[in-house]
């Protein structure tokens, strides 16, 4: 029921996934449902709402990730870096958030999932230093862009992106960045079935 699910959104996409990457999707939905109960890992409860607004949420974000070097922080259960990760499985994602509980369940996920291209870390981002170089700062539902450049800015060079899944676009917080970065570019997503705004805003160092 899932997989047919899944296979009528996708139609609606330009995204093209293999059987073992749809059925990985399928299998993160269902570890997410299980461990929901005992971890609290997200309010959203039904596994097709999820599929809905964590899955393809995060997958149309796929399209925009040049390189193959990233850090998703705050990922909280993996949203977007592990659907990301399932999509893009020659770009490597570091899963960082500060909670313990959700660091476990993404080693959980990792193992079950047989992912080889995710770390995940349990630090707070300020405290965090990557170990290669990164081609982009990913977050969704983290902060506002102001505290995101504030805390990850040790995280990327002047050649990397903060990149920020956010809902109506931000004009305020856009207005109040810090100095020394830039507004490059916003993408408006299409997300199947779910009735919002989705944006992708694009920052550089400047
Ligand atoms: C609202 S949740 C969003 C989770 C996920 N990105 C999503 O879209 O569902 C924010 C997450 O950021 C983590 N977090 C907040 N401040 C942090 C920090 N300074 N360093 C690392 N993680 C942090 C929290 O533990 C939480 O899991």
């Amino acid at each position: 029921m899932l997989q047919q699910q899944l296979t009528t959104l996708l139609a609606q996409t330009n995204i093209a996934l293999t059987e073992k990457q749809q059925q990985q999707l399928v299998r993160y939905v269902e570890l997410l449902t299980k461990w929901n109960k005992a971890y609290n890992l997200t309010s959203v409860r039904l596994p097709e709402e999820m599929m809905v607004k964590h899955i393809m949420d995060s997958l149309v974000v796929a399209p925009h990730l040049p390189g193959h070097h990233y850090i998703d922080v705050g990922t909280g259960p993996g949203l977007p870096g592990i659907v990301l990760a399932i999509a893009l499985p020659n770009t490597h994602f570091v899963l960082l958030d500060s909670l313990g509980k959700r660091v476990r369940f993404l080693m959980h996920v990792k193992h079950e999932l047989g992912l080889d291209n995710v770390t995940p870390v349990q630090s707070r981002v300020e405290e965090y230093q990557p170990s290669v170089k990164l081609d982009g700062v990913l977050s969704r539902a983290f902060a506002s862009l102001q505290d995101m450049v504030d805390w990850c800015g040790h995280l990327i060079d002047h050649s990397g992106k903060f990149i920020a899944l956010k809902g109506v676009f931000p004009s305020e917080e856009l207005e109040s960045l810090p100095t020394g970065v830039k507004f490059e570019q916003k993408i408006a997503l299409e997300v199947p079935n779910l009735d919002a705004q989705r944006h992708l805003i694009i920052l550089s160092k400047d």
